[in-house]
């Protein structure tokens, strides 16, 4: 059984947009988790590693359970392959992409990278809300970042009123039409929108507190049932408390977590028809998909972030209620009485209540493993037909976001 793969979330914007507050954000409230941090700059090291951990004399501390490296891009690749053994312990590693670097080239070695560890957690975008129009102009290719960014966080609201804030949202979602945007001052967004609660007690960590040199050592030592359907759509409205000194206040990220569970399977074809016309505000999909005669042998994990969709095939462990369970995070989704109903019912209409159609050549499956990556092989199912998945869906290959959003195309790769 592969293990879990620990999610890679690449962090960008323009220098003094927020970056390193935003991370710090998310060291603080990371909830038991183990966050291990990428520097992509050399020359932004010492500054940002002293934000980022503090510094304690000429060590970085480590209080906060991050570890901070700097990495050169070529480096990439075997910075994660150490990150996620399983001896670092770490749960989600985030790269600071550099104020100016082509963050497309970061997201690109994640996808296709071979690491059969990681998965693509997102490329969050954090704009300067007060400086936006002088960033465009400075720096034209801001746009361009934008389009591509899988969520876009609008830092420095605190120093424009509302309708300052109004017309720089309406230029943003023209930029990128789409892209969830959440709206921040000193980056507090809520955490859940890029990593899971705590996947282990607080205490441990305490107890098992490393030092620099400890994680140094450690990346350079080589040696549930349910009914038919079960939908929740929960609504939270965090407020933060992190305790730290100066600018703490409330925390105006609102999201809405939907949880869905089916027993009847799910329709391959009507399941990616929904992920390709999710709505914008939809910005994470995690879960188990049970496609039922159309891959017995196989459940599906499922990891969407922004506009990436990726799906993880794996054999039914033994004894497995086979089930299909997905949790969708989002904001202003819609729905009534509670945000987030009208997806369970989408979702709902995705089950496969009768018996399938005969399906000899597996064509069903095809849409299902186009976001099943090539590179992957342990992954790919017995009899998975080849080539089906070249030029990821979820792919920057043309610096054009190419994913689902706003393609609208659900249709198979040989046109089934
Ligand atoms: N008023 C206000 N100031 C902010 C906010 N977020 C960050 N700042 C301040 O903006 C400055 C730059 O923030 P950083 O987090 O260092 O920005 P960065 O993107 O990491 O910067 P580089 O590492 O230079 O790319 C700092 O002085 C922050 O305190 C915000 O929402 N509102």
């Amino acid at each position: 059984m592969s293990r879990k793969r620990i999610p890679v979330v690449v962090l960008t914007g323009f220098l003094g947009s927020g970056k390193t507050t935003l991370l710090n954000h998310l060291l603080r409230r990371r909830a038991g988790n183990r966050i291990a941090v990428v520097v992509n700059d050399f020359g932004a090291i010492e500054i940002d590693a002293m934000t980022v951990a503090g510094q304690v004399g000429s060590t970085v501390s480590l209080g906060n359970g991050c570890l901070c490296c700097a990495v050169d891009a070529s480096e990439l690749d075997g910075y994660l392959e150490r990150l996620t053994r399983p001896s670092a312990r770490i749960d989600i590693i985030v790269i600071e992409a550099s104020g100016l670097a082509e963050p497309q080239e970061i997201v690109r070695m994640i996808l296709h990278g071979d690491n059969p560890h990681t998965v693509y957690g997102g490329l969050i975008q954090v704009v300067d809300a007060a400086e936006f129009d002088a960033t465009r102009a400075r720096h034209p290719e801001t746009d361009r970042h934008l389009a591509l960014a899988d969520l876009v966080v609008l830092n420095k609201t605190d120093r424009v009123g509302e309708p300052g804030r109004r017309r720089v949202l309406a230029t943003v979602e023209e930029l990128s039409p789409g892209t969830p945007v959440v709206c921040a001052s000193f980056g507090r967004i809520d955490p859940e929108l890029l990593f899971d609660a705590a996947v282990r007690p607080d205490e441990e960590e305490n107890a098992r507190q490393l030092s620099f040199e400890d994680l140094y050592a450690e990346l350079y030592d080589d040696g549930h049932g349910a009914g038919d359907h079960e939908g929740h759509a929960g609504h939270a409205e965090h407020e933060g408390h992190e305790g730290h000194a100066g600018h703490e206040g409330h925390l105006h990220a609102a999201y809405d977590t939907v949880s869905f569970t089916a027993r009847a399977p799910m329709s391959p074809r009507r399941l990616m028809a929904f992920l390709d016309s999710r709505p914008p505000g939809l910005y994470r999909i995690k879960g188990r998909v049970d496609f039922g005669a159309a891959d017995p042998d196989n459940r599906y994990v499922l990891h969407a972030v922004g506009r990436s969709l990726r799906f993880h095939p794996e054999p039914w462990p033994r004894g497995e209620e086979r089930l299909t369970q997905l949790v969708l995070i989002g904001s202003g989704l819609d729905g009534s009485p509670r945000p987030g109903d009208a997806l369970l019912k989408e979702l709902d209409a995705c089950r496969d209540t009768e018996p399938a159609p005969a399906d000899p050549d597996g064509r069903s499956m095809w849409g299902v493993l186009r976001y099943v990556p090539d590179d992957r092989a342990e992954d790919r199912p017995h009899g998975h037909p080849g080539g089906l998945s070249d030029g990821h869906p979820g792919d920057l290959s043309d610096g054009r976001p190419g994913g689902l959003s706003g393609t609208g195309t659900g249709a198979d790769p040989a046109g089934a």
